[in-house]
C-alpha cells in the first residue's frame, strides 16, 4: 500500500504512525488503498481518504473472519480498500485498531462503538439531563479504552448558575478531577469551540457521548460549522449534512479534528470484569488496600479508607458497576462451564459409539 499512500491527507483525518506501520503488515494486493470508515450501514461503508468520500462493501473473506472473531467494523476503523471494477469497491482488511470503545449488548455480547479515538466528550446538559451517576458510567467506558475524557456541560446559557454545576462535577470526581477536564458551554454559539481547542487540532479524533437530547448534534454542528460529513475536510460544505443522530458518523471540525457523533446509549453495559473496572476507578481502588478489612465493601465498616475520601455518589456508581461486572463474570463462567459439560458429553457419546461398533 505504501507506494500509493498520501500520508498528509490521511494524517488530516487521523492517521497515526503506529496505524500506518500496522497497515504495512496487512495482506494486500497492488492498488489497495488505506481509508477510514466514516459511516457504517450493515455491510456497506462510507470511507474517506482525506480527499473524498467513497462507498464500499465488505469483502466476503473479511466478513467471515470478523464473524468468527465476533467482531464488527466500526466508525473510526482504518481499512484497506480494493477495487474490482469501476464503481465496485470492497473493504478487504482492517488495520488492528489502537483502541475501541466497547459495550455489551442486551444478550451480553461485546459490541464495539467506535475505534481509534483520542478523546471523548462526555456531553450532558446543565439542566434536566445532569446526572453524575450516568457520567461515571460513561467515564468508565472511556477510561477502560484508554481514551482521554472531557466532560462538556451544555445549555450553560439556560442555567441560572452553570459554575455551580462545574463545581458539582469537580467535587464528584475528587482526585480524578486532575485528569478529567470539565467545561460548560452554550453549544449553539461558535464560542463553544474555545474551551475545547486542545482536542480539536488537525489529526485528532474525538467522539461525542451522551444521552439523547444532551446536545451532541448541536455541538457537532457548531464545531463543524454545520458542514456535514458528506463534504469532507478538504472541500467546502453545501450545508446538506445536518443529520439526525440515528447512527454513528464521522464529521470534520473547522479547527481540523475528526468528530464522531453517536446516538444516546440507553442502558449502557460496560464490557469489563471487576479488575478492569478497578483500573477505570483507580481513584477508589487505590485507597481500598488501606481499609481495615481486606474485604471492606466501603459501606459502614469501621476503618474504611475509601468512604471519607470519595464522593458518596461516585462510590455508589463504583459499587453498582462492580456488581454488574461480577454478574458479567459469572455469566462468562457459566458459559465456560456449560461448554465444558457439552464437550464432555460429546466425548462420552463418541466413546459409546465406538464401544457399540466394537
Ligand atoms: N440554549 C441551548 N440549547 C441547546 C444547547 N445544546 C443543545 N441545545 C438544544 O437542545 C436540544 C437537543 O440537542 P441535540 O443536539 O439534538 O441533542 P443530541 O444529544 O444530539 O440528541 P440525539 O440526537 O437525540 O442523541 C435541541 O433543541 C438543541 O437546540 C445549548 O448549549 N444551549
Ligand atoms: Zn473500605
Amino acid at each position: 500500500m505504501i507506494e500509493t499512500i498520501d500520508f498528509e491527507a490521511l494524517r488530516r483525518i487521523g492517521l497515526q504512525q503506529a496505524l500506518l506501520a500496522q497497515s504495512l503488515s496487512l495482506p494486500h494486493e497492488a492498488g489497495d488503498r488505506l481509508m477510514r470508515i466514516t459511516e457504517v450501514q450493515r455491510d456497506r461503508f462510507t470511507l474517506h481518504d482525506g480527499h473524498q468520500p467513497q462507498r464500499a462493501q465488505l469483502w466476503p473473506t473479511l466478513r467471515l473472519a470478523l464473524q468468527m472473531q465476533d467482531e464488527q467494523l466500526v466508525v473510526g476503523d482504518w481499512v484497506s480498500v480494493r477495487d474490482t471494477a469501476p464503481g465496485e469497491s470492497w473493504v478487504a482488511a482492517r488495520v488492528p485498531p489502537l483502541n475501541r470503545l466497547l459495550r455489551r449488548d442486551s444478550s451480553g455480547r461485546r459490541q464495539a462503538l467506535v475505534s481509534n479515538v483520542d478523546s471523548a466528550l462526555l456531553v450532558m446538559t446543565c439542566g434536566h439531563d445532569f446526572n453524575l451517576r450516568r457520567l461515571d458510567r460513561y467515564l468508565a467506558l472511556v477510561r477502560l479504552a484508554g481514551v482521554q475524557p472531557v466532560v462538556v456541560l451544555t445549555q450553560a446559557d439556560l442555567h441560572p448558575d452553570p459554575a455551580s454545576r462545574l463545581r458539582a462535577v469537580r467535587q464528584h470526581l475528587g482526585s480524578l478531577g486532575a485528569t478529567v477536564p470539565v467545561v460548560a458551554v452554550n453549544g449553539l454559539t461558535p464560542e463553544a469551540a474555545e474551551p475545547l481547542r486542545p482536542w480539536l487540532s488537525v489529526g485528532q479524533t474525538l467522539v461525542l457521548l451522551g444521552s439523547s437530547g444532551a446536545g451532541k448534534s448541536t455541538l457537532t454542528n457548531t464545531l463543524t460549522g454545520d458542514k456535514g460529513q458528506s463534504t469532507g475536510p478538504a472541500r467546502e460544505g453545501d450545508g446538506r449534512g445536518r443529520h439526525t443522530t440515528t447512527a454513528r458518523s464521522m464529521h470534520w471540525c473547522t479547527a481540523g479534528a475528526c468528530i464522531i457523533d453517536t446516538p444516546g446509549l440507553r442502558g449502557l453495559q460496560l464490557d469489563a470484569g471487576g479488575d478492569e473496572l478497578d483500573s477505570a476507578f483507580d481513584d477508589v481502588a487505590r485507597l481500598a488496600p488501606n481499609c481495615r478489612f481486606r474485604d471492606c465493601e466501603h459501606r459502614d465498616e469501621p476503618g474504611c479508607a475509601v468512604r471519607p475520601m470519595i464522593a458518596p455518589e461516585r462510590l455508589l456508581s463504583y459499587q453498582k458497576l462492580q456488581r454488574e461486572a461480577q454478574r458479567h463474570e459469572l455469566t462468562l463462567q457459566d458459559r465456560r462451564e456449560q461448554l465444558a459439560v457439552w464437550k464432555a458429553r460429546g466425548r462420552e457419546a463418541k466413546v459409546a459409539i465406538r464401544a457399540k461398533r466394537g
